[in-house]
């Protein structure tokens, strides 16, 4: 079965309008794993939009302590002080995303040959026994780009599903999508790696994904399950403020 790890930026962003400590990423995180979902991933940027640095060890403090077998997943850019932060809080995976401060959000994956040597030198300082290493990759990167992560060390690729999620009312193209997604998988799985994907998955999208793509070892969802906890949790919400209404004086 394919694994569940719930993103938390966007908790986190949405904490962020205020200085105040809700919505709680701690508190999300216990709900989410509580709820099922395998562990949690987070994306600490430079610019802290969302996670913040705190967040990053609130957050491994209570898997260890309330949550062992949960898994944590971190990504980012091998930025100094990424790697810094990963050896703080010992991660079980660390999904390296190729993105420039001023990204707006992920949208492409490792230049796997130009990369290379870079990719490699940091695989091998990230690698220990009980940590994961997985690196952003393509959709349609296809057995040679495959060929050139497993080179790295890496032990698995995050397939990016960006361009798949963009295809929401575009059959043709997210059938094409699907396809040079499938066909990555397959050469992952072929060359013994694991295989993770994400961005933008949706409830909407998943089912199709999970039919044509096979083998997926873990997605990593957040904003899509953000925004449908909103709309399955919002009317729950509205009813609670109401009966506090109602039971206040006139
Ligand atoms: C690496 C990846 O796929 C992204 O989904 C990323 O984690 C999202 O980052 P933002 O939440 O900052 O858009
Ligand atoms: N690695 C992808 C991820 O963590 C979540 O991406 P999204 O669902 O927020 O687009």
């Amino acid at each position: 079965m394919t694994l569940l790890s719930v993103n938390l930026n966007a908790v986190a962003q949405l904490r962020n309008r205020r200085d105040l400590p809700w919505p709680s990423v701690v508190g999300l995180a216990r709900i989410v794993l509580d709820a099922g979902a395998s562990g949690v991933t987070i994306h600490p940027r430079p610019d802290e939009r969302h996670i913040r640095r705190h967040d990053v060890h609130d957050l491994a403090d209570l898997l260890a302590q309330e949550y062992p077998a949960a898994e944590y997943n971190i990504e980012g850019y091998p930025s100094d002080d990424f790697l810094s932060l990963i050896e703080e809080v010992n991660p079980h995976q660390v999904t390296l995303v190729p993105d420039d401060p001023s990204q707006a959000t992920s949208d492409h994956g490792w230049d796997f040959r130009g990369k290379g040597n870079f990719l490699t030198s940091v695989v091998q300082k990230l690698k220990q026994p009980g940590r994961r290493i997985s690196l952003f990759c393509d959709p349609d990167a296809g057995a040679t780009g495959i060929e050139l992560a497993k080179a790295t060390g890496a032990d698995r690729v995050e397939l990016y599903t960006g361009p798949y999620g963009g295809c929401f009312d575009d059959a043709a193209r997210a059938g094409q999508e699907l396809a040079a997604l499938a066909d990555t998988t397959g050469a992952a799985k072929a060359a013994g790696m694991g295989v993770n994907a994400g961005h933008d998955l949706t409830l909407a999208n998943l089912p199709a994904f999970q039919e044509a793509v096979l083998g997926v070892d873990e997605v990593s969802i957040g904003h899509g399950i953000t925004a449908d906890a909103l709309i399955v949790g919002f009317a729950e919400a509205v009813r609670q403020y109401r009966a506090v209404l109602a039971d206040g004086a006139d």
